[in-house]
């Protein structure tokens, strides 16, 4: 049985144990040879790799283990890599926030200015990711949850139009396991039909394999309670902001009452509301600092100083079994059925052949091949059409380093009130991403 070597770049992730400990439950049905943790930041790498490396020991003392700087070494001889960047680290995500906040606007990671200037700094560095992989593993898969996934998607589109490169986001994922409580089902009992860019779509039915359909049900609970379930804040890690929106998803419903909403939404149905409940001072990005990455680091500092994993240090959450199950079904050619980040070419019948969507695929060695999820409704429409505009004049404006279009693209976000505030809040961010972005003009 053919073993598989794959390469996790942003080695120095948050996410990298819970991936690393999930490939290592998951040898039996996706047997590796070998692992390897590739950054651009030996330091912060080498705080998760010394970790990684004993719980290995422990776990999967026959895998081979390495980390590297070195995209070369990285690189060779690899069938998979995962790759989950952050371009700019936290710092840089902070700016993203707090810039439009300070102009009224909505600061988020990927919505709106902040995912539009995030989007500058990921385009070159995902490009990067591909041309070595590509020079050094051609044959090589990258499944790539860098975020934001829709601007990465449409740039990969353009400028590498035949990587075998796969776009992916967990939140689908997490919300099906959330509906899955609700109805009393697990995930893979159900299967879904979505529609929409990533962070911006909707669910349009949930079924067993029987044909129950459970839609009527969840529209039903989602109205009163949004996504929150007891199970799931007892289970996951899920901080109270991270609560918050999953209870807002009732009023996300209650526009499209027909349609579950994805909770990103939020973002663009009630930009009001979530600059009233943000604190200009702390943001997202203060919370994961003072949260996520400082029990991901402790623990992996403190697993190297005592010399030994024990062995429940690291989570397995849906973000890590997702990928896992997504490189398993490429290896295997199983056709599961997965929502993928994909070309539209007709899944949405009404909408751009040429935009980057995300629906349900089924995923085999060729990749992922999206399924028809037909005409979609005029409001989801108009959205869309809106929104897939900012994307792709965000990735033009890249390509020609064209403040213009850079301005158009803020402009036309439905998180932005006015040219006017589009252009201060460019400006700003073109000072604090001097290091990062091209200069436009
Ligand atoms: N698609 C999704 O649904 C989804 C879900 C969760 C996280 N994410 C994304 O995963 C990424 C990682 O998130 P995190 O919170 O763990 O961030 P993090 O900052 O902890 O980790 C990112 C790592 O990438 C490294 N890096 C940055 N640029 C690089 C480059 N050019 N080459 C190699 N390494 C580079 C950094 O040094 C860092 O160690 C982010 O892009 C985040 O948005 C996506
Ligand atoms: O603010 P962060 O860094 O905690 O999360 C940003 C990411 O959020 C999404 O992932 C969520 C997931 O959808 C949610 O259900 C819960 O389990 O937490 C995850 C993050 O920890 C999203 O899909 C990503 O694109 C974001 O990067
Ligand atoms: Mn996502």
């Amino acid at each position: 049985m053919k073993k598989f070597s794959i390469v996790i770049a942003g080695g120095g992730s948050t996410y990298t144990p819970g991936i690393v400990m999930m490939l290592m439950h998951s040898l039996d049905r996706f047997p590796i040879r070998s692992l390897k943790l590739y950054d651009n930041n030996p330091e912060r790498q080498k705080v998760i790799a010394d970790a990684v490396a004993l719980a290995m020991k422990k776990v999967a003392p026959d895998v081979a283990f390495s980390y590297t700087t070195d995209p070369e070494e990285a690189f060779t001889d690899v069938d998979f890599c995962m790759a989950h960047i952050r371009s700019g680290g936290y710092p840089m995500r902070e700016q993203d926030e707090k810039i439009p906040l300070s102009h009224g606007v909505v600061g988020q990671e990927t919505c709106g200015p902040g995912g539009i200037a995030y989007g500058m700094r990921s385009i070159p560095d995902i490009m990067q990711l591909i041309d070595y992989m590509e020079k050094y593993s051609p044959n090589c898969w990258m499944l790539n949850y860098s975020n934001p996934a829709s601007i990465v998607a449409e740039a990969c589109r353009v400028l590498r139009p035949h990587a075998k490169i796969i776009n992916i986001c967990d939140m689908p994922v997490g919300t099906l396991r959330r509906m899955s409580y609700i109805v009393g089902k697990t995930p893979q009992d159900l299967d879904v039909r979505y529609f929409g860019l990533n962070h911006f779509g909707w669910w349009t039915s949930v079924k067993d394999k029987d044909g129950t359909d459970y839609t009527p049900q969840l529209i039903d609970y989602v109205s009163k309670n949004g996504y929150l379930t007891q199970k799931a804040i007892e289970t996951q890690h899920m901080d109270a902001s991270w609560q918050e929106t999953h209870r807002k998803a009732a009023d996300l419903l209650a526009v499209t009452p027909d349609c579950l909403p994805n909770t990103y939404l939020k973002y663009y149905l009630y930009p009001d509301y979530v600059v009233e409940h943000s604190d200009p001072n702390y943001t997202r990005a203060n919370e994961v600092i003072d949260g996520r990455e400082k029990n991901v680091f402790g623990a992996a500092r403190a697993i190297t100083a005592s010399g030994e994993f024990k062995g429940d240090e690291f989570s397995i959450d849906n973000h890590a079994s997702f990928i896992v199950d997504l490189a398993r079904a490429i290896a295997y050619n199983t056709h599961e059925r997965m929502l993928c980040i994909v070309e539209n070419k007709g899944a949405i019948s009404n909408f751009d052949p040429h935009a980057m969507v995300e629906v349900p695929c089924l995923v085999g060695n060729d990749g992922p091949e999206p399924l028809c999820q037909g005409e979609i409704p005029t409001f989801q429409l108009g959205m869309m059409n809106q929104q897939v505009a900012v994307e792709k004049l965000v990735v033009e404006a890249y390509c020609e380093r064209s403040y213009q279009k850079m301005w158009q693209a803020l402009t036309l976000s439905k998180t932005v009130p006015s040219a006017k505030v589009a252009k201060e809040i460019l400006d700003d961010l073109i000072v604090a991403n001097k290091d990062y972005w091209p200069e436009l003009h």
